[in-house]
């Protein structure tokens, strides 16, 4: 299984290196636009295998995406982050031409790739790969509710002050700061819904900085995260190159589910070795179908802004 990652800045390495680490793939591809850098990120990398005990073999390209052929995962993290104070949707201008041209390069090299788009703002970049190329839709993937969802788990163990493996949960809808939606009424701590130990005001807390959860990172690095969002992809990843037909929340171009059309949103996927196999549909209540209305709205209005 050779998997190509676009960009070898903080999200890309990251990526590449749970990839490797996790043993799953034999080769991993980065490519970045800026001279050396991506063979560099990727002679590093490969000089912790014999430390890190991994055989994956990382190779990496100034843009020479010959190199990339006949991947059959590719992850698109290139573009620019944003910087404390700014939205996501702030990066359209630059990060869409961007997307746009790595897909076709990806594409003309591959072309029964599956790609995973990371680059932000994430659902319309998803929605612009979907437009541009070419692609059937169950080989395009947006990451974003893996990653949110990752960051309700953490917030939900904190307040409850349990570990982390004891709770489940999910986000779906916007990867954005106002158009997440953590399903607390389907959150549980071994089974028993959170909102048995949780009061009002924790709830709130646990739903608020989880969806400002990569602002509240922003502020402190100066820049966006990379560690979760690399451990995200990577299990991604895993799901298609070992079929594990694993249930994660990702964003979807939908055509009717959850009363939607013509749009890339959080929705919980099955994914395996074609990419999406199914998308899964979950009741939801009346509030958090608003809410899910209200967040598609939201990106529709984003995806407006896009030329194609
Ligand atoms: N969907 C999600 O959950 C997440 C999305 N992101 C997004 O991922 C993107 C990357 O973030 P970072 O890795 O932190 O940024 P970064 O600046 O560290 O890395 C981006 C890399 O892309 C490269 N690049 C730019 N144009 C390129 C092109 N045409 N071809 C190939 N490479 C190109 C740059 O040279 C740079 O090395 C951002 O848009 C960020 O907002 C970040 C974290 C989570
Ligand atoms: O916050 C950002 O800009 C990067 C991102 O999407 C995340 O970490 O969730």
């Amino acid at each position: 299984m050779k998997v190509t990652v676009v960009g070898a800045g903080a999200v890309g390495a990251s990526c590449a290196e749970y990839i490797a680490m996790k043993n799953f793939c034999s080769e991993v591809v980065l490519v970045d636009i800026k001279e050396g850098f991506a063979e560099g990120k990727a002679m590093d990398l490969m000089q912790t295998a014999s430390l890190n005990g991994f055989d994956t073999k990382i190779t990496g390209t100034t843009g020479d995406y010959s190199k990339t052929a006949g991947s059959h995962v590719a992850v698109i993290t290139s573009g620019i982050p944003r910087k404390p104070g700014m939205t996501r949707e702030e990066l359209i201008g630059i990060n869409a031409g961007i997307v746009k041209e790595v897909t076709q390069n990806l594409v003309k090299n591959s072309p029964e790739v599956i790609i995973i788009v990371v680059s932000n703002p994430m659902d319309t970049m998803a929605y612009l790969v979907h437009k541009t190329s070419g692609l059937p839709k169950h080989k395009i993937i947006g990451m974003g509710g893996a990653l949110d969802s990752a960051r309700f788990k953490y917030r939900l163990a904190e307040a409850l002050e349990s570990p982390i493996s004891d709770v489940d949960g999910m986000v779906i809808a916007a990867h954005s700061d106002t158009g997440m939606l953590p399903l607390l009424s389907k959150a549980t701590r071994n089974g028993v819904p959170v909102t048995e130990f949780l009061d009002e005001e924790q709830q709130k807390y646990v739903i608020e900085e989880t969806k400002v959860g990569g602002a509240t990172l922003t502020k402190l690095l100066g820049t966006s995260a990379w560690y979760a969002p690399g451990a995200a992809v990577s299990v991604m990843v895993q799901a298609i190159a070992c079929d594990q037909k694993k249930m994660i929340p990702c964003s979807l171009m939908l055509e009717g589910e959850y009363g939607q059309n013509d749009i890339c949103l959080g929705v919980p996927a099955i994914i395996g070795a074609n990419g999406v196999e199914k998308i899964v549909n979950v009741t939801l209540t009346a509030d958090e179908q608003l809410k899910f209305s209200e967040a598609a709205n939201a990106v529709r209005e984003v995806n407006g802004d896009l030329k194609f």
